[in-house]
Parts: C-alpha cells; sequence; structure tokens
C-alpha cells in the first residue's frame, strides 16, 4: 500500500487518500503513519476516509466523510483547525446543501458504476456531474469508475480534479498509470 502510494505520488498525483472499509482504528493509524512517513517532503496531502480518531492520531492533513458518516458540522467540532474535511456529494440538493464554513471540498460521485465499491449509489454520469458542480459552493473531485482517457470530460464537466481507486491501485504499474492521468489532467487544463 505505501509503495503503491509512493509511485503515484512519483508519478504524478497530488493527493492520496487512505482508506480501508475493513481495518479498524489501530489498523488504520498503523497505515495511516507508514504512510505519512512515505510522503513526508512531498508535499502531497493524505487524507484519511471516514475514521476521525485515526485522522487526529497521524496528523493527518485531512479527513474525508460520507453522507453515512459522522456529520460534518460534529466532525468539524472534533478536529485541529486547519484540518482539510471532505465530505461526499452524489446530487444536486446535497450539493446545494454543503455549507462553505465546514467543508473544503467535495468528491462527486459515482460518475460511473464501480466496482471498488459495491454498494455505491446509481451513477451519475457527466452531465450529473456538472449540474452538481455548478450547484456546490467548494472545490469537487470527480469520482468512480474514472480511469485514462475521462479527464478532459471530468474537467469539462466543471470538476476541478478526478479521484481513483482501481486506475491506479489496480494497475501493474502505478507510477505509469499516474503519470498518464497527471498528463491528461495537464493537457484538459490548458
Ligand atoms: C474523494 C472521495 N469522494 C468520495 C468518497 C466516498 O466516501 P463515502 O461516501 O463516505 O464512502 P466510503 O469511501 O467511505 O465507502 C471518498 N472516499 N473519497
Ligand atoms: C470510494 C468511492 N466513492 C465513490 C462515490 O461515488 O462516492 S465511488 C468510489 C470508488 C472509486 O473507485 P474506482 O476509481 O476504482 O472506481
Ligand atoms: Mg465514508
Amino acid at each position: 500500500m505505501v509503495e503503491t502510494a509512493r509511485l503515484a505520488v512519483a508519478g504524478g498525483a497530488t493527493v492520496v487518500q487512505l482508506r480501508d472499509k475493513q481495518a479498524d482504528t489501530n489498523a488504520m493509524i498503523e497505515c495511516g503513519l507508514a504512510l505519512k512517513s512515505a510522503l513526508a517532503g512531498t508535499g502531497v496531502p493524505l487524507i484519511v476516509n471516514d475514521d476521525v480518531e485515526a485522522a487526529i492520531a497521524i496528523s493527518a492533513e485531512g479527513l474525508h466523510v460520507g453522507q453515512g458518516d459522522l456529520g460534518v458540522t460534529e466532525v468539524r467540532r472534533q478536529i485541529p483547525a486547519g484540518m482539510i474535511l471532505g465530505l461526499s456529494v452524489g446530487t444536486v440538493e446535497l450539493a446545494q446543501a454543503v455549507d462553505p464554513q465546514l467543508v473544503d471540498y467535495v468528491g462527486v460521485g459515482p460518475v460511473f458504476a464501480t466496482r471498488t465499491k459495491l454498494d455505491h449509489k446509481t451513477p451519475i454520469g457527466f452531465d450529473g456531474l456538472a449540474r452538481i458542480a455548478r450547484a456546490v459552493p467548494v472545490p469537487t473531485v470527480a469520482i468512480g469508475g474514472l480511469k485514462e482517457g475521462h479527464a478532459a470530460q471530468v474537467l469539462a464537466a466543471g470538476a476541478d480534479g478526478l479521484a481513483v481507486v482501481s486506475a491506479i491501485c489496480g494497475t501493474t504499474d502505478p507510477q505509469a498509470a499516474a503519470r498518464k492521468l497527471a498528463i491528461e489532467i495537464r493537457e484538459a487544463s490548458r
């Protein structure tokens, strides 16, 4: 896991999220500390998924929560000032309800169906992504079934970035996969 993250960053990944739905808090802390030392000096922030206690224990740069996790008002109360807080949003109604005083960015998805998260919601496609990106008052990261070849449409829909799992972690060469995506994003941003 640490080596995959190191390679992804060497290829151009600008954020790393620790997401392990099976891990308990102790395991998240152990993995998070290993990731923190691998990322030291890279300038790449580490975001912890779901686990407030682990995020605080490892001094992660950020925490990501979904609509079914602890609410953002309570999370913001618990985490240190300055910790990045991300929230999942899958509808325009939820997008309009995002409070920019509490939430720093939103993860918008799933754009497409994905086997990484078998309990995902109905895919929203690029049209749904565009509607949500217009409605949300903070930066947006598209997620769900995204791979090489999708960056231009993601950015054209108004999202600020994209988050991938299998398109990097599920490949035999995470560095090359991240590099291709980073180049695509750079070219699409021109
Ligand atoms: C960047 C980003 N966007 C969305 C998610 C999904 O979070 P959540 O809805 O809480 O689902 P789980 O990841 O916890 O299964 C994410 N992790 N990251
Ligand atoms: C963790 C996660 N959250 C989603 C959401 O829609 O909120 S989709 C997803 C999995 C993304 O994995 P992949 O890049 O392999 O499709
Ligand atoms: Mg969650």
